[in-house]
């Protein structure tokens, strides 16, 4: 559970140097205080009126070292300098000892954490990215980073000097006048206390805001993710009305809630300060009638009280606005303090362990459920020789993607145990493993880069002719040659589109250049057509027999020619065999392939 714990763990590292300048912040602020204290103490030398213990003595020291003996211009020169020291040579010292140093460590750690969340990205289960989107996640993380960044200089540079140099007002003025310090101490405390309570009101509706912030910007992301699907069904009114009613639900919050917090906070803060340095005016002012306060502690008195009080309002105004980000804060923590998922990496691994398979896969007695007690797979015992082809067909849902993602370890069965050479795949290194996989999706990823570096993605260092010869087969060089700039165009995100198909054999070129030992396709030709698929099949030949394939396919004309089909059933295998042999059994393959060659026109493409 994230806490303010975790905010200051955030800065860890930097303990000993944010140590170092929030003390030096703080004597900076206790050096400018000197100020009205000299000008009061020059106002008594003027007025020939007694000056304070601590100046005579540095005066008579002076007089000691320098031999002058006019006392008047020593005591003169003594309070100029001190009024020197805490102007003209404190200015160009503080923005360094201070500023400099906050900012230091704000960027610091923005760096440093910008990387662990791009971790902890890398790091979360399959599961979370499949429950939250995009838009979602970069928001939590980017908000939090974020307004830690601009937290850090105003609390290390602002808030706790400020309070510094509060304490150190109250203790001049302790020394000066004892009462009227003790009257600035209590209302001082009593107005902080009374805004820290008004604000901890409001910071629980602004974590409300945050939430409905949270996901109003994520439909936004989604609109923009799906804007092909929101088109086509024509319902851009209506996702702009559900919109409208967020925004307009989040103003009302804005403006009812917090915006009049801070207003009814702010006028009655003000008043209070005002009255409280009213009625201190008053009482330094009997005093020094009275003869019990010189004119120049008067002066410094009143000067510093309203010093103090002035830091009310910065004080608070930081205060507010630290609340208001302590939301979004804690929300960050709490997505860095989620839990890694099982099949996590670890990314300070240097090395990657060799590993080299022959490609037999064991499924014994496998049994998965995403939702506890709705098992998605049943039992499934499978043995796929080395180098073998072995397709996976079945009804929409019947679990085949499933299967393959427990081959992948994103997630762990419920019972059973997954076997490639004999060893239990959770017991190999997961990095290790993966590298002697590779699938293509029905959906290909493409990152901004060129076309090169995607198909290079899993195989940085591969050789420009292993490059071409996976080209070849999965027929990219056909297209990528009518490319403006060839292999070297930029595609994705800001490059040219690709179009499904071409995704598609983009994703083929990849994992082949991979050289797995296993080679997974998952739907991987549905995009294409007929032709370009046909063609690609046989260009697959010349690598079939040389690793273990599993095909996931619905069209059953890329899985006639696999040495095995397997056929799932509501998370069962119900039948296994070749083609023919299935044919053979008469059983739900057969049912299956016999109503779509009655259904479909061309006899070579029947679908599942
Ligand atoms: N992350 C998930 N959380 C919960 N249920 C899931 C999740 N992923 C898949 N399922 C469910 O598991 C079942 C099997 O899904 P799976 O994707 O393995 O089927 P499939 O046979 O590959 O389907 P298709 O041929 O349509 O791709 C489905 O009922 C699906 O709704």
């Amino acid at each position: 559970m994230a806490s303010f714990r975790s905010i200051l763990s955030y800065y860890r590292p930097y303990r000993a140097i944010a140590l170092t300048s929030i003390i030096a912040a703080s004597v900076c602020e206790l050096v400018d205080l000197l100020v009205p204290y000299a000008i009061g103490q020059i106002l008594n030398l003027l007025s020939q009126q007694p000056l304070d213990a601590p100046i005579v003595a540095i005066a008579e020291t002076v007089t000691r070292f320098t031999g002058v003996t006019n006392t008047f211009q020593v005591n003169l020169a003594v309070l100029g300098a001190l009024v020197f020291l805490a102007t003209v040579i404190r200015a160009p010292i503080q923005p360094w000892v201070g500023v400099w140093f906050h900012w230091w460590i704000a960027l610091a750690a923005r760096r440093d954490h910008s990387r662990k969340a791009v971790e902890k990205i890398l790091s979360l289960p399959l599961e979370f990215f499949e429950e939250n989107n995009p838009g979602r996640i970069a928001n939590r993380v980017n908000k939090g980073i974020s307004n830690h960044t601009w937290s850090y200089p105003e609390v290390a540079g602002q808030l706790i000097p400020k309070l510094v140099r509060v304490l150190g007002i109250s203790l001049i003025l302790w020394w000066l006048d004892w009462p009227v310090a003790l009257g600035l101490i209590v209302s001082f405390s009593v107005i902080l206390a009374l805004t820290l309570r008004s604000l901890r009101r409001i910071i629980q509706k602004e974590e409300i805001l945050d939430s409905h912030i949270e996901n109003t910007e994520s439909r936004t992301s989604e609109i923009i993710t799906n804007i092909k699907t929101v088109k086509a069904f024509a319902n851009e009114a209506r996702e702009l009305e559900r919109q409208r009613h967020r925004l307009d639900r989040e103003f009302k919050m804005v403006i009812d809630r917090i915006h009049r917090g801070y207003m009814y906070l702010i006028t009655w803060q003000g008043t209070l300060v005002q009255c409280c340095l009213f009625s201190l005016l008053g009482f330094s002012l009997a005093a020094t009638i009275a003869g019990r306060v010189s004119l120049g502690h008067f002066i410094t008195i009143y000067t510093l009280a309203s010093m103090a009080y002035a830091e009310i309002t910065p004080l608070s105004q930081v205060a507010e606005v630290f609340a208001r980000r302590y939301a979004s804060v804690l929300r960050f923590h709490e997505f860095m303090e989620l839990p890694s998922g099982r099949d996590s990496i670890d990314l300070g691994q240097a090395a990657i362990p060799q590993l080299q398979l022959s490609g037999k896969v064991d499924f014994q007695h496998v049994w998965f459920s995403y939702v506890p007690g709705r098992p998605i797979l049943r039992d499934i015992t499978l043995l796929i020789p080395p180098c073998q082809t072995v397709a996976l067909v079945g009804r929409s849902g019947s679990g085949k993607s499933t299967l393959i993602k427990l081959l992948f370890r994103y997630f762990q069965p419920d019972q059973g145990q997954i076997l490639v050479d004999g060893q239990d795949i959770q017991t190999l290194d997961v990095r290790a493993y993966r590298k002697r996989l590779a699938i293509v999706h029905q959906e290909v990823d493409v990152f901004n880069g060129t076309l090169w570096d995607n198909l290079t993605y899993a195989h940085p260092d591969a050789d420009a002719e292993a490059v071409y010869r996976a080209c070849a087969i999965a027929r990219v060089d056909e297209f990528a040659e009518q490319l403006p700039h060839g292999y070297r165009t930029i595609v994705g995100e800001r490059g040219l589109r690709l179009s499904g198909g071409q995704r598609q054999r983009l994703g083929i070129a990849r994992a082949l250049l991979a050289d797995p030992d296993v080679l997974v396709f998952d739907e991987a030709t549905s995009s294409l057509d007929y032709e370009s698929e046909r063609d690609i099949q046989r260009a697959l030949r010349t690598i079939t027999g040389t690793r273990t394939m599993i095909i996931i396919a619905h069209r059953l004309s890329t899985v006639r020619d696999a040495d095995k089909i397997v056929v799932l059933n509501e998370g069962t295998i119900c039948e296994q065999g070749n083609h023919d042999e299935l044919l053979a059994q008469g059983g739900l393959y057969a049912h299956l392939y016999a109503i779509q060659r009655d259904r479909d026109d061309s006899p070579d493409q029947y679908y599942l």
